[in-house]
């Protein structure tokens, strides 16, 4: 079944992006040691942006402010059969994401690793992209840089 996942590209500033947070997978094996977006899948009922807080707060410890969303393009086709609401959505192997660009809340306890993540790295735009990222995430990396200054 396709799910629908969520994912927060957090930067260290969504005024004057310099840096990410990347985060590298612990499970399940054909994912692990690849890097990826914090998130996770949304729940039945559940709010997006709802589901992402809930995500980063189960998976970091920490509380996000959201900027904007990091938009897929629209394809002719896509924009024929999508269906309403799914606009902007990334299109990955398990079904579609809908990323967000993201900052730590100053009353926020400092993100940390549990058992989602082998590891937090904070990576300055340069180096992004020549991490080993989860193949749905690499047609968004582009998109990503375009928001650094
Ligand atoms: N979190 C996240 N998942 C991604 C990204 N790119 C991508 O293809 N995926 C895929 C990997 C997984 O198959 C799926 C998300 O599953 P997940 O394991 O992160 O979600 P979850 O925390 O809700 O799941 P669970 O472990 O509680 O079962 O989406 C990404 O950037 N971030």
């Amino acid at each position: 079944m396709a799910v629908f996942v969520v994912g927060a590209a957090i930067v260290d500033s969504l005024t004057n992006p310099t840096q990410l947070l990347a985060a590298q997978r612990s499970y399940p094996d054909a994912l692990a040691g690849q890097w990826e977006f914090p998130g996770g899948k949304v729940e039945p009922g559940e709010v997006p942006e709802e589901a992402l807080h809930r995500e980063i707060r189960e998976e970091l410890g920490a509380a996000l402010i959201l900027g904007p969303r990091i938009l897929a393009p629209a394809t002719g086709l896509a924009s024929i059969t999508t269906s309403a609401g799914t606009s902007g959505d990334w299109s990955i192997p398990v079904g579609r994401m809908r990323v967000w660009l993201a900052e730590i809340s100053p009353e926020s306890p400092a993100p940390s690793a549990r058992s989602s993540h082998r590891e937090l790295r904070w990576v300055p735009r340069d180096s992004i992209a020549a991490l080993p990222w989860l193949t749905g995430d690499l047609q968004i990396i582009p998109k990503l840089l375009a928001r650094f200054s």
